[in-house]
């Protein structure tokens, strides 16, 4: 697909910006349970953000708020400043200049590409047909015009929705876990070129998704959420590189756990000490290690550490297991100090035999500390 671009381009200092969307403290209640939890963010004009969050998490929730299509207990959204609703004020979602896009595209079977885009457009007729063109074209959708969407394959149906989402060039765009009902194949292309669209647009978004690779390949900014709480909120690397909790890491990749109890403000481990200021004399806690992120010392074939290693102590473990996964080699060790399982990656077809020796080091530098749930008190 070819994009045309040169489109209005975010301002290059956002922190001169007012909030395209801003969401203060929002509460909503079923049965008694609070799905959304004092939930507040902002979006700045031109950028994505990601409400990222397992099933259930209070997401849906949110954007339907926003959206206008229901209504909160307690907080105020503001869309360019100006309130849109409180729990008294509230304006219909026709007035709020908000997009929407589902899973499913939910195109209108019985109209044509070109009258599925233009569907919620006003105005002369000329700019109405001349805009649905251009979105076509830039969705390289131009030679669909007068088709069906029976006609159109599923990712054909995901642009079409998508030009029709930005045909009154909303404000705010909400989208809800749009890529879901795509192939695995065209899923990664499809991401990409909506998100050249929606920059180019340079309309607001809040994406709703499960999954973290695609909140880490579209957003600007994730705001993690669980509980119908926000637990972190920031750019991807942020959130990759320092979660806030051991779920917030689990979240993003499989983990490994190494526990320790504190004394003197440190924490032993077979990988050397790791400091643990804050945390009082035996409280337990839990050092996380990314798989990718253990070193295997390779060379020395289980004969002990190479001595000049720069990455610390080195602990001895036994092969469990080894699987080529396409792209790297998942190994699964037992660690010789006290039987526990770790797993590490490495990049390349690298499958040693069950029960060969191994010394392991880890990248200290990628490693979280966090007291262990009910496994003692911070000092
Ligand atoms: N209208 C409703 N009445 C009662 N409970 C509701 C209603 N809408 C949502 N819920 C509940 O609120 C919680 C949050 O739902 P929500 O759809 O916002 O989650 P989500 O994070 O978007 O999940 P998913 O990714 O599965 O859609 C769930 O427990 C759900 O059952």
């Amino acid at each position: 697909m070819t994009l045309q671009t040169a489109r209005p381009t975010p301002d290059p200092n956002p922190t001169n910006m007012i909030p395209r969307l801003d969401i203060r403290r929002i509460d909503r209640v079923f049965g008694g349970r609070k799905v959304v939890d004092d939930v507040s963010l902002t979006v700045l004009p031109g950028q994505v953000t990601c409400l990222l969050g397992p099933s259930g998490c209070g997401k849906s929730t949110t954007l339907r708020i926003i959206a206008g299509v229901d209504r909160q207990d307690a907080g105020e959204i503001r869309i360019d400043g100006q309130l849109v609703c409180d729990t008294v004020f509230r304006l219909p979602p026709e007035r709020r200049s908000v997009g929407l896009m589902f899973q499913d595209f939910a195109l209108f079977p019985h109209l044509s590409v070109a009258e599925n885009v233009a569907f919620g457009l006003t105005g002369p007729k000329a700019a109405r047909r001349a805009r649905v063109e251009d979105l076509l074209d830039r969705v390289a959708l131009g030679r669909f015009i007068d088709a069906y969407p029976h006609e159109l394959s599923g990712g054909e149906q995901q642009r079409v929705a998508l030009a029709r989402a930005l045909a009154p060039r909303p404000k705010i765009m909400l989208m809800d876990e749009p890529f879901s009902g795509l192939d695995n194949r065209l899923r990664d292309e499809i991401r990409d070129q909506t998100l050249q669209v929606l920059k180019d647009e340079g309309a607001a978004v809040l994406l709703v998704t499960h999954e973290p690779d695609e909140a880490m390949r579209m957003a600007d900014e994730i705001a993690l959420m669980r509980g119908g709480r926000i637990v972190q909120q920031g750019a991807p690397y942020n959130i990759y590189n320092a979660p806030v909790d051991r779920a917030a890491a689990a979240f993003f990749s499989d983990i490994n756990v190494i526990r320790g109890r504190v004394q003197n403000l440190l924490t032993e481990t077979p990988f050397g000490k790791f400091l643990t200021p804050g945390m009082a004399d035996g409280a337990e806690v839990d050092i996380i290690i990314r798989p990718q992120h253990l070193r295997i010392d390779f060379d020395r074939n289980g004969r002990g550490p190479n001595p000049t290693a720069e990455e610390g102590v080195a602990a001895r473990a036994c092969v469990e297991r080894a699987r080529f996964m396409g792209s790297e080699s998942l190994v699964e060790f037992r660690m010789d100090h006290d039987g526990s399982a770790l797993r590490a990656t490495v990049p390349a077809v690298f499958l040693p035999q069950p029960g060969t020796p191994m010394w392991l080091t880890i990248r200290r530098d990628r490693c979280f500390v966090f007291p262990r749930e009910g496994g003692g008190r911070a000092a």
